[in-house]
């Protein structure tokens, strides 16, 4: 198998002039933003700016939704995502997603965590174990379920079972990790938890994370992104968008005079 190259200072996924409408109904305008690899991105906004829509853009998810219209670009390193030859399993292989309830699958810890490889034909009793450990490890929650691997993932707390679903995504070795409010449901200390575990990602993936939580895209990410009415107001450096923004509409927002 060749491994690819890359040149790590050029961006992982970039976005070039996106508009997306919903029917006649247009949610995401002329966006353009990069994203950079090992890095967290956090989109923040009030409900309803395209948050969600432009993350799901980003493993097609929005293909799964009647009506949809992309224009525009995005580039997953070489390879344009919208491109009709992109396979769309390989490509959410490549860029996993996290989503705002978890979800794990009504069956065991262990085969929620090998779903993905079992899909793909791995039946290597070795190579299923030492994936589930590595990605329960990776997730920060191997200790609490090493002794019940084969119970059912639907006895889990919210806080578990989202650290399972994120074993699950990372288990089939992502580039991309998407989050779509991940913590939401959250107690503080899972959200604490989520939120460290998150910095420990980073090293290995590049993570986008939608958030309504101001503070927590301060907290974890590298670069916010702020959106309003499906525009792109503002993208930069966390501490400068919340510090320093170059438009008054971030600052209103991060300051809460609105949404
Ligand atoms: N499946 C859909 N069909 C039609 N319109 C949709 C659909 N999903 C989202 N929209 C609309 O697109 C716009 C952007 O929605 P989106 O969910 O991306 O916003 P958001 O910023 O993530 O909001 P929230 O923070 O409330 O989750 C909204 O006006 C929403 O009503």
């Amino acid at each position: 198998m060749t491994v690819p190259t890359h040149n790590p200072a050029s961006p992982i996924l970039t976005v070039k002039d996106l508009d997306l409408f919903y029917g006649a109904k247009q949610a995401l305008k002329k966006i353009n933003i990069s994203m950079q690899r090992n890095q967290v991105t956090a989109f923040i906004g009030p409900s309803g700016c395209g948050k969600s829509t432009l993350l799901r853009c980003f493993n097609r998810m929005n293909d799964l939704i009647d009506n949809v219209r992309v224009e525009g670009s995005i580039s997953f390193e070489d390879q344009e995502i919208y491109a009709a030859s992109t396979d769309v399993i390989t490509l959410r292989r490549r860029i996993g997603m996290v989503f705002q309830q978890s979800n794990p699958f009504p069956k065991s810890i262990y085969e929620n965590i090998v779903y993905g490889l079992r899909i793909a034909g791995v039946n290597d009793k070795s190579l299923l174990d030492e994936t589930v450990e590595r990605s329960l490890r990776s997730a920060a929650i191997w200790d609490e379920v090493k002794d019940r691997l084969h119970d059912s993932a639907l006895g889990l707390s919210g806080g578990q079972a989202q650290r399972i679903c994120i074993a699950r995504a990372i288990a089939v070795n992502p580039e991309i990790i998407l989050m779509d409010e991940p913590c939401s449901a959250l107690d503080p200390i899972s959200t604490l938890k989520i939120e460290e575990l998150i910095d420990e990602l980073k090293r290995k993936y590049t993570i986008i994370i939608v958030t309504h939580n101001m503070q927590q895209a301060a907290r974890v990410s590298d670069v916010t992104g702020f959106f309003y009415l499906g525009e792109l107001i503002e993208a930069g450096p966390t501490r400068k968008i919340f510090t320093n923004p170059e438009k008054t509409q971030t600052e209103d927002y991060i300051t809460g005079r609105f949404g």
